[in-house]
């Protein structure tokens, strides 16, 4: 697949912060209705990075991803990219929701389902065959493209929605709760098969999850957000070993000290 070099795998880039949220806050409404959901909120994400963000249910999640996708303006603060504020939906971004069974058309093919967003990239049709074919194979699904998305099982349904943001060729890849709506071992080999995306391409990846092992197994550094309204809590940068694997990384004490701190964190009284 051919997305784009991977700047941090080739050492020809420094790590700089591609993705940077500052003193970011949403109210919704106005006098005494007005509802502040996230409040002052900082952090940032380097290029190649996978950064989670965790917190309690209905913590402002959804907000904050509409926000950093250019979809709702922000009342304070900014989110960027490469230092420039966003105020529609940035070119390089892709986002993934959890619900694949609402983000994905029945009626239409897998391969339709792919080519979806790049139709108004106005591609010649070899380039855009190529893009569908590189997405589909990244995540193990060629050879189902002309299948409909409901002969499919749930975690092969997240791998085409997956795969319709691969071929956007995002640089940024933005997934709420992705893997939540499929059973535990389709959830593992999403988890190594987004790893392998952002090892594959440089990929910068936020991804928004309430699994606390999810968040350690996945991250470089995880953001935990404390609610009413949201806020930055902590950001722990997660040291462990590279490559990670789904059974001796989450054996090791290190896993468990660093899931501690992550839970332990979230479970403060505010
Ligand atoms: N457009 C809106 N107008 C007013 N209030 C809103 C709006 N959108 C969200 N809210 C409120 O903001 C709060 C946070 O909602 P949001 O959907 O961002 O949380 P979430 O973390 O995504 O929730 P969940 O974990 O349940 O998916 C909720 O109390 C919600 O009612």
């Amino acid at each position: 697949m051919e997305l784009q070099e991977n700047p941090v795998a080739l050492g020809t880039a420094a790590a700089r912060p591609r993705l940077e949220v500052t003193a970011l806050s949403k109210t919704y409404g106005s006098g005494p209705n007005a509802k502040c959901v996230i409040e002052d909120l900082t952090f940032t994400v380097t290029t190649g990075e996978v950064v989670c963000i965790v917190g309690p249910s209905g913590v402002g999640k959804t907000t904050l991803l509409k926000c950093l996708a250019g979809l709702q303006p922000a009342t304070s603060g900014t989110a960027a990219i490469d230092g420039r504020r966003i105020d529609g939906p940035p070119p390089e971004m892709a986002l993934v929701f959890q619900d694949y069974s609402r983000s994905l058309m029945p009626w239409l093919t897998v391969r339709k389902n792919v080519r979806l967003p790049l139709r108004h990239l106005r591609l010649p049709a070899q380039e855009m065959n190529q893009r569908i074919d590189d997405a589909l194979r990244a995540v193990g699904l060629d050879g189902s493209d002309g299948k409909y998305p409901w002969q499919l099982s749930g975690g092969m349904q997240q791998r085409v929605a997956i795969a319709r943001a691969l071929a956007y060729r995002p640089e940024i890849l933005i997934m709420d709760e992705p893997f939540a709506s499929v059973d535990a071992q389709t959830r593992f080999e999403l988890e190594d098969l987004c790893l392998k995306i952002r090892d594959d391409f440089g990929m910068t990846i936020l991804v928004v999850t309430h699994d606390i092992d999810e968040a350690v197994y996945l991250s470089d550094r995880v953001v935990v957000l404390g609610a009413k309204p949201a806020r930055v809590l902590d950001v722990i940068g997660i040291d462990l070993p590279a490559p990670r694997d789904q059974i001796s990384t989450r054996s090791l004490p290190e896993f468990a000290e660093q899931r501690t701190t992550v839970l332990s964190m979230i479970r403060k009284p505010a």
